[in-house]
């Protein structure tokens, strides 16, 4: 059988590290698109010439035309610019609007099939007009965050508690953005709920409370960190480990930018809530129950993410 075809739309930080993951991991076949002339075919290249040491087969082309995707089995979109120290990621919605647009026809025109995880910031807003321009299903276009957002929360919660990240869960749901929730009664070590552990007296609520702040910042402290660009690495890693679960069917459930119609109380839009994502997409939102504390997060950061759209509309009234 052929292999699945991963393209990737960016090539910049976060897209030269999903192809270099790709590749190693052996997900398929890779096509960096990007705008910018001679760095998506260094790169392509540059990792094909790192699989006879490492022992990856696999073709790697870069490209600065569309037709190139054509019957990709899975799209990966970082096209667009990322903050500098003292922007907010709001701050990107207008000049990245544009950028959704012409990433949307391209892959309508080029692979309508495929399914499309979205990286590009302000995340929520702009995987909602991604869809609105590709027009491709809904449970086909999926924003990644909260696998991020949540990988940050466990990293922080394993160095807390002095055990194996292997061994923590976590859940950040709600918009990317400054109002996202972390989750601490679905978030636990060993299976064991974090307000528990409190309980316990194996951490206080204090610590507890500055690490869900901590992850809440976590994009901007890598900002402040690097100066040039934003995080790339674990995003890098967190949208591949969605494109696999989709890629080996492996009906993983995963916090995600999901289209949600009737779950949670919400009423068509994109936000951060639990997915199952298979062979058939995002197969299934999970309705998850929250108390009325979590709940009133959630709300205000729902209203956060239908602020940001809501610009959109008011940027292109094209959009629905
Ligand atoms: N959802 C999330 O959790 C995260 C989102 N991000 C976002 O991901 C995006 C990409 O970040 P990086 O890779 O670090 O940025 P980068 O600047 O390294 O790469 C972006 C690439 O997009 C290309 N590009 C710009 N306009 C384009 C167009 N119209 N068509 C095709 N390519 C185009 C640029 O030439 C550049 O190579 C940013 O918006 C950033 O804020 C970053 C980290 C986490
Ligand atoms: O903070 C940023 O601008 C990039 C991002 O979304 C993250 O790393 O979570």
């Amino acid at each position: 059988m052929a292999r699945p075809k991963i393209a990737l739309i960016g090539a910049g930080q976060i897209g030269g590290t999903l192809a270099h993951l790709a590749a190693i991991k052996e997900l398929g076949d890779v096509v960096l698109f990007d705008i910018a002339e001679g760095i998506p075919q260094g790169k392509a290249l540059d990792i094909a010439e790192s699989g006879p040491a490492e022992g990856f087969d696999g073709s790697f082309k870069g490209t600065n035309d569309y037709a190139d995707i054509a019957g990709a089995d899975v799209c990966i979109v970082t096209a667009g610019v990322p903050r500098k120290p003292g922007m907010s990621r709001d701050d990107l919605l207008g000049i990245n609007l544009k950028v959704m647009k012409s990433v949307g026809e391209g892959i309508k025109a080029h692979a309508p099939d495929a399914f499309v995880i979205c990286i590009t910031n302000p995340l929520d807003a702009m995987v909602w007009a991604l869809q609105q321009y590709a027009g491709l299903p809904a449970n086909k276009v999926v924003g990644m965050a909260g696998v991020l957002d949540s990988a940050r929360f466990r990293h922080f919660l394993a160095t807390e508690f002095n055990v194996s990240m292997r061994d923590v869960t976590a859940f950040v749901l709600g918009g990317h953005g400054d109002t996202m929730v972390p989750l601490a009664r679905y978030s636990t070590v060993g299976g064991i709920p974090l307000p528990d552990l409190v309980e316990m007296g194996w951490t206080t609520q204090e610590s507890l409370d500055a690490i869900i702040q901590r992850t809440r910042d976590g994009g901007a402290e890598i900002v402040g960190l690097l100066k040039t660009g934003s995080a790339f690495y674990a995003p890098a890693t967190s949208a591949i480990e969605m494109a696999e679960a989709y890629l080996r069917d492996q009906k993983r459930l995963l916090p995600c930018a999901a289209y949600v119609d009737g779950a949670l109380g919400l009423e068509g839009m994109y936000v951060g809530v639990p997915t199952i994502i298979g062979a058939g997409g995002i197969e299934r939102v999970v309705d998850i129950k929250m108390n009325a504390d979590e709940q009133a997060m959630f709300d205000k950061s729902v209203d956060a993410v239908k602020g940001l759209v809501d610009a959109c509309k008011g940027i292109d009234p094209t959009l629905a």
